[in-house]
C-alpha cells in the first residue's frame, strides 16, 4: 500500500477486483489502461527490476523449443492475493497490437499459495482446462495462444511453502508476477 505501491483497482463498471496490484515499469490499470504514466495518487510506478527483465528473458529462452519469439519486458503487473481473491476471466490485449498480432510472450511467475487457474481459447465454461499453478511455476503464453481467455478462480490456503511465508511479509497470500512487452 502506499504511494506506488500495491492499491485495490476497480473495474469500468466501478466494481471492485477482488486482488491488490502494482506495476513496475509502467502504468497498466484495468480502467485507464496504458493511458497515464500517473496514477490517481500522482505516484509514477517504480523501475522495472533488472531481475525480473532476465527471468522473463531465461524463461522464454528455456521455452524456445515451442518456438516462441522473444519478449523484452517494459512492464510487469503485480498482483496479490488472499485466500478470498480471485481473478475473473479475461484476455490480456491491451498491448500493441503488432506485438499480439507476432504473439509476443507473456511471461507469469507465481510466489506462494497455490492458485487454480482456468485458461481457454473461448470463454466457454465447458471448454476451460485448469492447472494448478504452485509457488515458483512461470507460466508463458504467447503464439497462438497469446490471447487466451484465462483466471484464477480460487487460491488454495496453506499451500505455500512455510519458509516463503515465515520470512517474507507474505503472509498466506500469493503474488503474481506478469510481465510483458506494451
Ligand atoms: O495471477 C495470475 O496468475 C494471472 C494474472 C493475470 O492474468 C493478469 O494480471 O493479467
Ligand atoms: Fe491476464
Amino acid at each position: 500500500m502506499g504511494p506506488g505501491g500495491f492499491y485495490h483497482p476497480s473495474n469500468r463498471s466501478g466494481a471492485k477486483l477482488r486482488l491488490h496490484m502494482m506495476c513496475f515499469g509502467r502504468l497498466w490499470d484495468p480502467v485507464t489502461k496504458y493511458e497515464k504514466s500517473y496514477r490517481s495518487d500522482g505516484s509514477a510506478p517504480p523501475p522495472l527490476p533488472y531481475e525480473f527483465i532476465s527471468l522473463a528473458e531465461n524463461a522464454i529462452q528455456d521455452a524456445q523449443v515451442h518456438g516462441l519469439p522473444s519478449m523484452l519486458p517494459d512492464i510487469c503487473v503485480a498482483n496479490l492475493y488472499s485466500i478470498y481473491d480471485r481473478l475473473g476471466l479475461h484476455q490480456d490485449c491491451d498491448e500493441h497490437v503488432g506485438g499480439l498480432d507476432r504473439g509476443l510472450p507473456v511471461v507469469s511467475i507465481s510466489i506462494g499459495n497455490s492458485a487454480e487457474f482456468l485458461y481457454g481459447h473461448t470463454r466457454d465454461e465447458n471448454t476451460l482446462e485448469k492447472v494448478l499453478l504452485e509457488s515458483g511455476d512461470v507460466l508463458i503464453f504467447g503464439g497462438k495462444s497469446r490471447l487466451i481467455f484465462h483466471g484464477v478462480k480460487k487460491i488454495l490456503s496453506d499451500s505455500g511453502p512455510s519458509q516463503l511465508f515465515q520470512e517474507t511479509l507474505l503472509k498466506g497470500g500469493r503474488l503474481n508476477l506478469t510481465l510483458k512487452h506494451h
